[in-house]
């Protein structure tokens, strides 16, 4: 018997989000990846319905991480600073091509003081989402140092990386034209997705986090899908080793392991 509540009605994934901007992200494709479809049609998911993915907030302070998570989690939004000290998590559970998925997203304090508690949990991420405010050009200079100080407790190969520029309700959209070339530009070098947002009137808000969600989860199925046919592979050398000649193989195989 599951002691996990059913997922929302409005956190059920069954097609691919759109990206922001094609211009900046890694994956342009239209639809769920069709190995990861035919996978969760068979249900053959292995343990990603039942693991939870870590993903990690990070960025200068009072960007409006906090705010970010807020929004998405509990459709709130205080206009009042209140720093996070350290770091603080919150859950959130998907069902996505039928398949249910956990993110656990960590909001982390950026201020200076605070900086050495959070770093210490930035390890075992699968996506890292880089935060900047949109009217605060030198936070989105700070986001190379974010990602640099994340990435080493994290294996570049496979985390998904996310630059989300924050307080888009502030800013005039010239000037959030202007600001978005430079915003793109970062996004491209760091070979991560960009996003404009403003938790203040949730614009964007929830399209991004079920664009995460379903990326990390197509990452996560396609994780799987890669292990279970190399343990098939594995399988079919020792079956072939065992038919051709029995004696042969246990005569020879017997000094080295005695060795
Ligand atoms: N207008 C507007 N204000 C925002 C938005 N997001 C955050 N803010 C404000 O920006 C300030 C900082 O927001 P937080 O979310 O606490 O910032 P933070 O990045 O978590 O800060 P630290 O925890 O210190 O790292 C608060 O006063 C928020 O109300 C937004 O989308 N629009
Ligand atoms: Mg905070």
């Amino acid at each position: 018997m599951s002691v996990l509540p059913p997922v929302r009605k409005d956190r059920i994934i069954s097609q691919l989000p759109k990206c922001f901007s094609k211009g900046a992200t890694l994956h342009t494709e239209d639809g769920f990846n069709a190995k990861v479809k035919t996978a969760c049609q068979e249900q053959r998911t292995g343990t990603v319905g039942f693991k939870i993915s870590k993903v990690i907030v990070v960025g200068d302070l009072a960007v409006g991480k906090t705010c970010l998570i807020n929004r998405f989690c509990k459709d709130v939004f205080d206009k009042n600073y209140k720093a996070t000290i350290g770091v603080d998590f919150e859950m959130e559970r998907f069902e996505v091509l039928g398949v249910p998925f956990s993110l656990q997203l960590w909001d982390t304090a950026g201020q200076e003081r605070f900086k050495c508690i959070a770093s210490t949990y930035y390890r075992g991420a699968q996506a890292i989402i880089i935060v900047f405010d949109l009217t605060d050009v030198a936070s989105l200079h700070h986001t190379r140092q974010w990602l640099e100080d994340a990435m080493k407790e994290n294996d570049p190969t496979s985390v998904l990386l996310f630059l989300v520029g924050t307080k888009k309700d502030l800013i005039s959209p010239a000037q959030y034209s202007f600001n978005e070339q430079d915003a793109i530009k970062v996004a491209q070098e760091m070979k991560a997705e960009y996003w404009a947002v403003s938790a203040l009137s949730g614009e964007n808000v929830r399209e991004f986090f079920f664009r995460l969600a379903s990326l990390t989860f197509e990452a996560n199925v396609l994780a799987e899908l890669e292990k279970s046919s190399s343990r098939r592979i594995g399988d079919v050398i020792k079956i072939s080793n065992t038919t051709s000649n029995l004696y042969a193989t246990s005569k020879k195989k017997q000094p080295n392991c005695c060795q």
